[in-house]
């Protein structure tokens, strides 16, 4: 009940106050001129003020009378001694750092909470002024002196020109916004696939052409190619599957089992007419080649130029990657020896 009764009792004397308020607070200017002498010396009498005889009587000026008045009637009125809020409220500001550096006359609002709501600074925020952490100019709007009045709003960005993208630092959002700009020298077409890298040199063919995907020229057929058209059942694999069986002797009728010594006259005879067999020489072995004359695939004729002789010199003109001992193998007939070297050994023979 005690505290409702002060309540009460505050409540009253508040609206009191508010019908009835002194002169001091319904006068416009009684310490309105800004002359620092008076006002300093307010300041450093305000602790004094609760007791209003030490003052002494001063009827001769105005200010004393009017401190007098205010001591009279409460002791809140000594609050009175501090500028008044018409002067203080318009230098009311969040901005706290740079309008107190930049415009040391505007009193800001620390120095409105320290009591002095002095216009003239004091010796303190001359002396050392406190460093600030310097701010990004894009985050922190551009300081603007607060002439607009009591508004605890922060000022509206100023009309004036934006900073441009490329004058913000990298803590600006609109730097960060800006979509990424191809210059103007990079080209659109794709790097090098590593399987690029593995393919040979493009041909003179493919380099006449801007794209990889087109299509190169492939010739299927040598200009000179002198390929036939081999019968049905003579291909190379049918070569191949007669080969395979051993019981087919690919060697001749009349050939004698087990290597014979061919000389170069017995080779001429067998020259592939008059029904018989074509007999040629690779690298000092002879070998018959008419089971083999249907399944050549540069023709039948080609093959028999190198009948009854030596082969070697027309074979490696040609083909010389054919792996001749791979497909003339069954068809091995003995080894090429001289003349002179097969009549000796015949006479030996006759004389043993
Ligand atoms: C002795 C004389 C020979 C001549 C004059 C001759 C001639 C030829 C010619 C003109 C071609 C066609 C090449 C082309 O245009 O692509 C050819 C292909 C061929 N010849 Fe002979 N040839 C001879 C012996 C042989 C022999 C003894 C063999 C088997 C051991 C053989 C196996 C082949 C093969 C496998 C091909 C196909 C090559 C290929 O596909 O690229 N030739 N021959």
């Amino acid at each position: 009940m005690g505290w409702v009764g002060a309540g009460v009792l505050i409540a009253t004397t508040v609206y009191f106050l508010y019908c009835y308020p002194p002169r001091s607070w319904t006068e416009p200017r009684p310490l309105a001129p800004p002359e620092p002498k008076p006002e300093a010396t307010d300041t450093i009498s305000t602790a004094d003020e609760p007791v209003p005889g030490k003052h002494g009587p001063g009827p001769s000026t105005p200010g004393v009378e009017t401190e007098e008045e205010d001591s009279q009637s409460t002791p809140k009125a000594s609050a009175s001694s501090a500028p008044p809020p018409v002067l203080a409220v318009p230098t009311l500001s969040l901005d706290s750092g740079d309008s107190e550096t930049s415009n040391p006359t505007m009193p800001s609002i620390s120095q409105f909470l320290r009591g002095t709501g002095q216009s003239k600074p004091t010796d303190r925020d001359n002396a050392a002024p406190k460093p600030k952490p310097p701010q990004p100019p894009s985050l922190a709007p551009p300081q603007q002196p607060s002439t607009t009045g009591g508004s605890l709003m922060p000022p509206p960005p100023p009309p004036g020109p934006r900073p441009r993208p490329s004058q913000a630092n990298s803590l600006s959002p609109p730097s960060t916004l800006q979509p990424p700009r191809l210059s103007s020298g990079s080209s659109l077409s794709p790097p090098p696939s590593a399987a690029a890298s593995q393919r040979g040199p493009p041909n003179s063919s493919s380099r006449l052409s801007s794209s990889t995907l087109a299509p190169t020229p492939v010739t299927l057929k040598k200009p000179n190619s002198k390929k036939v058209i081999l019968e049905p059942g003579f291909s190379p694999l049918d070569w191949a599957a007669l080969t395979s069986n051993p019981n087919n002797n690919l060697r001749g009728k009349d050939v004698p089992p087990g290597l014979l010594r061919v000389t170069p006259s017995m080779l001429k005879e067998q020259h592939g007419r008059k029904g018989r067999d074509a007999w040629t020489s690779y690298h000092g072995k002879v070998y018959n080649i008419s089971p083999y004359a249907p399944y050549h695939p540069g023709g039948k004729g080609e093959l028999l130029r190198g009948a009854g002789k030596d082969s070697a010199k027309l074979f490696q003109e040609i083909h010389p990657w054919v792996n001749w001992e791979g497909i003339l193998g069954e068809c091995l007939i003995g080894i090429l020896v001289s003349e002179n070297a097969l009549h000796a050994e015949n006479t030996l023979d006759a004389m043993d």
